[in-house]
């Protein structure tokens, strides 16, 4: 395993930003809808928008909002079900989120994408075209993956979808200087910290080896992704020359921290 802890350096020369909310952010245990937690975040958006960053937000959580409204305790497992709540919970999810930044008069759009994009230089191309122009006029553009017509890539029998390496895709190909991973979790650890009290943080990974692969296991209830998912996005990140930092979302403004160069949380950046 490679792991240092002192060379950790952080993110106070990046620029372009893209940011990663997992399921585990916007909503809680027993199903609510974190909404300060989502205020906290637009606000701590803005701020850096209006400092002069480009933002970029890749959201999940459409399906664990639906959850709530649709008054369900658990994701059901068969697709079209999944599929329906991705699509209820998607338009709420973005009416929460547009009432939120419209309050720190931020506007922010839409835009919901497939993997087949990334295989269709035509179709990447006009992404990143959108991607821009939203940039250029200082809005933030807020992605999910498009969990209603995705269903050709996936294995829809255990999990739906997977935001992490989306996100890292995204901050590869909008030439992001890196990627900040909000979940529920304050680091990567040695192991499951949940399901090992031992397990100990884990500052600097500079390659991710199998031995760290063999210790990411499990998800929050209603995260899909899980530390796995996360690996597998810092691979290829560092693999790009590009760096991704994870750490807690429960208070969004740490990232302001982060921006500034606080080293906290696990910082991925190969040597
Ligand atoms: N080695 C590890 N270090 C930290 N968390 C781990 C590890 N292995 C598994 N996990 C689990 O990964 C979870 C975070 O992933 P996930 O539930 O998918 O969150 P999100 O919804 O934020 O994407 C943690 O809550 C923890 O239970
Ligand atoms: N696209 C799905 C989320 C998929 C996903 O990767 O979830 P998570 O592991 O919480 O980041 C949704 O919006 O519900």
């Amino acid at each position: 395993m490679q792991v240092v802890s002192e060379k950790s350096s952080a993110a106070n020369d990046w620029r372009r930003i893209v940011i990663k909310v997992g399921t585990s952010t916007i909503v809680d245990a027993s199903g609510e809808i974190k909404y300060p937690v989502i205020n906290r975040l637009s606000q701590t958006l803005t701020q850096l928008q209006k400092s002069g960053y480009d933002i970029i937000l890749v959201t999940s959580g459409a399906i664990g909002v639906a959850l709530q409204q649709m008054k369900m305790v658990k994701r059901p497992t068969d697709i079209p079900a999944q599929q329906a709540l991705a699509a209820i919970g998607q338009s709420y999810l973005m009416a929460i989120y547009n009432q939120s930044f419209a309050f720190y008069q931020q506007h922010v759009g839409q835009v919901l994408l497939t993997y087949d994009v990334f295989n269709n230089k035509q179709m990447l191309q006009h992404t990143i075209d959108a991607i821009e122009a939203m940039l250029a006029q200082h809005v933030i553009p807020i992605i999910n993956e498009n969990d209603v017509i995705a269903v050709d890539e996936l294995d829809h029998q255990h999990s739906f979808g997977d935001n992490d390496r989306l996100a890292a895709i995204v901050t590869h190909e909008t030439n992001a200087d890196g990627l900040i991973v909000l979940s529920d979790i304050d680091a990567l650890y040695t192991d499951n910290p949940y399901v090992n009290p031992t397990a100990k943080k884990i500052p600097l990974v500079t390659q991710v080896t199998p031995e760290l692969m063999a210790s990411a296991s499990g998800s929050s209830d209603l995260g899909t992704g899980g530390m796995a998912t996360k690996l597998y996005a810092a691979e290829y990140l560092i693999s790009k020359q590009r760096q991704m930092i994870l750490i807690n979302g429960k208070n969004p403004a740490t990232i302001l921290d982060v921006v500034a160069g606080k080293k906290m949380g696990t910082l991925f950046k190969g040597v």
